[in-house]
């Protein structure tokens, strides 16, 4: 793919970020300085409160940095937000969803509603109504949308949240294929802390406003081993 020939490039760039949402001291990220590569699978980890949510609103551009700048260059950006139930019962399909985002997006191609629905299996589902899925299908419906307009970077939050553990393995196989083969970045804050280490390609780890990249190996040597 056109991705994958253009070799990688510097796609996030994270310089002295600091950001609270008072816009005062202290900060909840602070000094954060970070380089992605086009093509890397990054898992954020660390406690509750420690600003995974944060620093994900910040590359999106929902908040801006108090200090410091957060830059992304990517095409298309596709966002899996953390599984929330309101409108669960807000009477619309799979495929009407799907279709009003992509009208949303202003694809003109339809079929990129079936082709989403496929890759991820779920086209036998293009009919029912959302409120009847359960956590694993209705997550891997949300994957799909972002999917939609074939994003460059895909940002995850929690993609396994109120998934059961059959379709958690179905997802991420197919986010470590969609990494490896397609070449798309992916952005995941994680709490499943085996698929962090067995999907990603660094580990961003964030302790009290700060920040440690490292690979999965050397989280693992560090934190899990180390006891
Ligand atoms: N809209 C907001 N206004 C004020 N403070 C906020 C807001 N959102 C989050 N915070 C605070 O910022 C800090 C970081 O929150 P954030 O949601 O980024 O953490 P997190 O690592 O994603 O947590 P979790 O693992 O629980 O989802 C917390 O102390 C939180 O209370």
């Amino acid at each position: 793919m056109a991705r994958q020939m253009k070799g990688a490039y510097a796609m996030i760039k994270v310089d002295h970020l600091c950001f609270s949402y008072t816009g005062l001291p202290p900060y909840t990220l602070d000094d954060l300085r970070l380089d992605i590569k086009s093509g890397e699978y990054i898992s954020i980890l660390g406690e509750n409160g420690s600003g995974k949510s944060t620093l994900i609103r910040l590359l999106l551009g929902f908040l801006k940095p108090n200090a410091g700048s957060i830059v992304v260059d990517a095409g298309r950006i596709g966002y899996v937000p953390q599984k929330h139930e309101a409108n669960a019962d807000f009477p619309i399909t799979v495929y009407e969803m799907l279709d009003s985002y992509r009208r949303l997006l202003k694809i003109r191609n339809r079929d990129c509603v079936k082709h989403a629905l496929e890759q991820l299996h779920m086209e036998a589902f293009s009919h029912r109504l959302m409120g009847t899925l359960s956590g694993g299908q209705a997550q891997k419906v949300r994957i799909a949308r972002a999917l939609m307009g074939e994003p460059d970077l895909l940002v995850l939050d929690e993609p396994s949240t109120g998934v059961d553990v059959g379709s958690q393995h179905e997802i991420y196989a197919f986010l470590k294929k969609l990494n490896q083969q397609r070449g798309v970045t992916i952005v995941s804050i994680e709490h499943n802390l085996q698929a962090a280490m067995t999907s990603s390609t660094l580990i961003y780890h964030l302790v009290e406003g700060r920040g440690h990249l490292c690979t999965p190996k050397q989280y693992a040597d560090e934190y899990l081993h180390s006891s």
